[in-house]
């Protein structure tokens, strides 16, 4: 594990059960400003389950998270509201939060350049494709202000190119804005490509099977080193 010092976001020992079924069974991370964490496993691990742990929608059973700033959670459907344009659905919270109409138009336009979705925005949701509705529910969270953006697979049902500029515009997010976020996702290769850090989970009761940080090493090069620390992993159980 790396340090926690300075990390924006620790979970430790996550534990949570529904009806006596064990999902989280000890699942710790971290997660850095500036930082893209990918979360990987496969169907049913947990994975939502401990985004809305870590945005609080949900208590552990056991085990802590400590945030420093504020987390928000955007969900695998992107619940944007069809009867509004995307400049609108974008703006919502910021309105109901009575932030002044030209602060509102300013940050709506940011998030939008950022996500490559200016072109979009008198459109409604119906008439947009699904990568751009995608993007267009990240930017509702993005013009919040967050530190911390959770973003529940937001790859799903997405083709490659929209799977592709989702994902550079979350680097973007991270990098140059100085956001922490966290990616959760069943597709290793894609994500590990992306991301800074990356926790390969297990079939529940879960547990973290490799944590790899993947910052200093080339991007062509960061699924190979995910499926390397995984068999290790695997090896140094059998033994
Ligand atoms: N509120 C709940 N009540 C009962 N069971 C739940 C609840 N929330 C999640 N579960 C169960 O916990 C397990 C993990 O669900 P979760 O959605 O967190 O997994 P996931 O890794 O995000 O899955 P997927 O990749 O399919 O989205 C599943 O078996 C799910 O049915």
């Amino acid at each position: 594990m790396g340090g926690a010092t300075g990390a924006r976001l620790v979970a430790r020992g996550v534990w949570k059960s529904y009806s006596g079924y064990t999902v989280l069974a000890g699942v710790s991370l971290e997660a850095h400003a500036a930082e893209v964490v990918g979360v990987v496993g496969p169907n049913g691990c947990g994975k939502t389950t401990l985004l809305r742990i870590i945005a609080g929608l949900e208590r552990p059973d056991r085990g802590t998270v400590r945030l420093q700033g504020r987390a928000l959670l955007v969900f695998q459907e992107n619940l944007l509201l069809p009867w509004k344009r995307l400049r609108d659905n974008i703006a919502l919270g910021l309105r109901y939060r009575g932030v002044p109409g030209d602060v509102v138009e300013e940050r709506v336009a940011w998030a939008a350049q950022l996500l490559g979705i200016e072109e979009h925005l008198d459109k409604y949701p119906g008439e947009v494709s699904g990568g751009t509705a995608r993007k267009a529910a990240i930017a509702r969270m993005l013009v919040l202000d967050p530190d911390i953006l959770l973003l529940d697979e937001p790859l799903a049902g997405l083709d490659l190119a929209s799977r592709r500029s989702l994902l550079e515009a979350v680097e973007a997010i991270a990098h140059r804005h100085r956001k922490t976020v966290v990616i959760v996702d069943h597709n290793l290769g894609e994500v590990a490509e992306y991301a800074d850090r990356v926790y390969v989970f297990s079939h529940p009761p879960t547990r973290v099977e490799a944590e790899v940080k993947l910052s200093d090493t080339p991007r062509e090069e960061r699924p190979a080193r995910v499926y390397e620390a995984l068999s290790r992993a695997y090896r140094g159980r059998r033994r």
